[in-house]
């Protein structure tokens, strides 16, 4: 599956070209680079810029459209009118994701009026607009400064100039973006997440081409692509004087693999809600999964009883769960290929059921703990942990406690990811037929 890229070189690495391949490829697809302009830039300013010839720019999206299935296109900086034109003819008909990039993110202009001007005539009417706030706030000529406002813009990029959707991008303002699509607007919460942001924007719009090439409705593609880019920012590592957004490309793979298969695998237990019920402890269940370097994943706040079913808290974030993030990393010594976990109360039927199933059970007793192990290293889960591995001599699928002064009894459930954790979930859960 190939995403067409269309953008400008930032010398600096962070943003334009390097950034969109970085995303594209990380989202699993094929990044087809168009280059439409060299900045010379780093991380404190933008030095100068030079357009490409339009025929150039021309023949570079020909030669890629002669050859490939293209799914969605990213559109970047273009720098001017001629540009704007010759991307509008050559991109049209396709899915279009525009990110209008008219200044670097501390304000050098990459654009000038004319292509402004032509970006409105012709390259937004039709595309996915993804501006961030001073962008909205210069397409529209209003002023942006609350999520009413960012929604105004929205609607009016899409109602006055035609776009298909538009994200206005409030990290300028309170880390919500804002989605109107379809006639109805939509709200992203996210926070402030310590680190840089050269060249977020190119990497959401990228990535939110990607996921729309990968077939995602258009709401839910903007969330992954929010979660995306946080994680980015997150992770993201120091090179020379600035800090670049996106890690080096394995390791986010794989924690933004880690990151939406747990996701996805928590949405799944959701609809085992009403079954699941009566196995959420009184402190909450989590989920955890971790990266196969040992970051752990899991849901801020726990998974809770909720009327007759069961809701998350909070969203899927990293070091959201300490008990199971302690827990796992301590089996991972043993068995390191086991990267996921969830916790349910025990009850001695799941104990019997979990035997019966062929599954291999262990256990662990707080009282036969020494007393120097709490003082010596993490405490009494790690230790628990160890001891009920060593008892059994073997892989366990389950451990419990039965806990003691004012620790509730639990069952850990482990696998080598959350789905097969969920299966020995839903093997456990299973009605006997003729009884439902
Ligand atoms: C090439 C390029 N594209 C986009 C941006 C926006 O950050 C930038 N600074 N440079």
């Amino acid at each position: 599956m190939a995403v067409l890229i269309i953008a400008g070189l930032d010398t600096g690495g962070g943003a334009g070209i390097a950034a969109d391949i970085k995303t594209v490829s990380a989202l699993g697809l094929h990044p087809l680079p168009i280059l439409s302009a060299v900045t010379y830039q780093n991380p404190d300013g933008v030095r100068g810029y030079h357009v490409l010839p339009p025929e150039l720019i021309r023949g570079e999206i020909r030669a890629v459209k002669d050859f490939f299935e293209i799914e969605a296109v990213k559109i970047g900086m273009l720098g001017n009118g001629e540009a704007v034109r010759i991307v509008a003819e050559e991109t049209g008909g396709l899915l279009r994701v525009l990110d209008p990039v008219l200044a670097s993110s501390i304000g050098h202009p990459l654009i000038d009026l004319e292509g402004i001007e032509t970006l409105k005539d012709l390259l937004i009417p039709g595309s996915i607009v993804t501006p961030n706030v001073p962008e909205a706030e210069k397409l529209t000529g209003m002023k942006v400064s609350s999520v009413e406002g960012m929604k105004k813009a929205a609607r009016i990029l899409v109602e006055e100039f035609g776009a298909k959707a538009a994200v206005v991008n409030g990290g300028h303002l309170d880390y919500t973006d804002v989605l109107y699509w379809n006639g109805e607007f939509y709200e992203f919460r996210g926070e402030m997440i310590e680190g840089f942001t050269h060249g977020t924007g190119c990497a959401f719009s990228s990535a939110l081409a990607s996921l729309l090439a990968k077939g995602m409705e258009l709401p839910e593609a903007v969330e992954e692509a929010k979660r995306f880019v946080e994680t980015a920012i997150r992770f993201s590592s120091r090179e020379g004087k600035c800090i670049n957004p996106l890690a080096p490309l394995e390791i986010d793979v794989e924690r933004w693999r880690t990151y939406s298969g747990l996701k996805n695998e928590v949405k799944r237990l959701m609809k085992m809600g009403e079954l699941l019920n009566p196995l959420v402890p009184e402190v909450g269940t989590n989920f955890a999964y971790a990266t196969p370097q040992g970051e752990v994943f899991a849901v801020n706040g726990r998974i809770v009883r909720y009327g007759k079913t069961i809701k998350p808290v909070g969203p899927v974030e990293l070091n959201a769960s300490d008990h199971l993030k302690r827990a796992l990393l301590k089996f991972r010594e043993f068995y390191p290929e086991v990267r996921a976990v969830i916790n349910l109360r025990y009850s001695r039927e799941l104990i019997e059921r979990a035997e019966k199933l062929g599954l291999m059970v262990s256990f662990y007793d707080r009282r036969e703990e020494p007393g120097d192990v709490k003082a010596r290293e993490g405490g009494t889960i790690p230790w628990g942990i160890e001891t009920a591995i060593r008892r059994v001599g073997d892989r366990p699928d389950v451990i419990y406690h039965l806990g003691d002064w004012g620790k509730e009894p639990m069952v850990l459930i482990f696998g080598e990811n959350p789905l097969k954790v969920l299966e020995k979930v839903k093997g456990l859960l299973d009605v006997p037929r003729g009884q439902s």
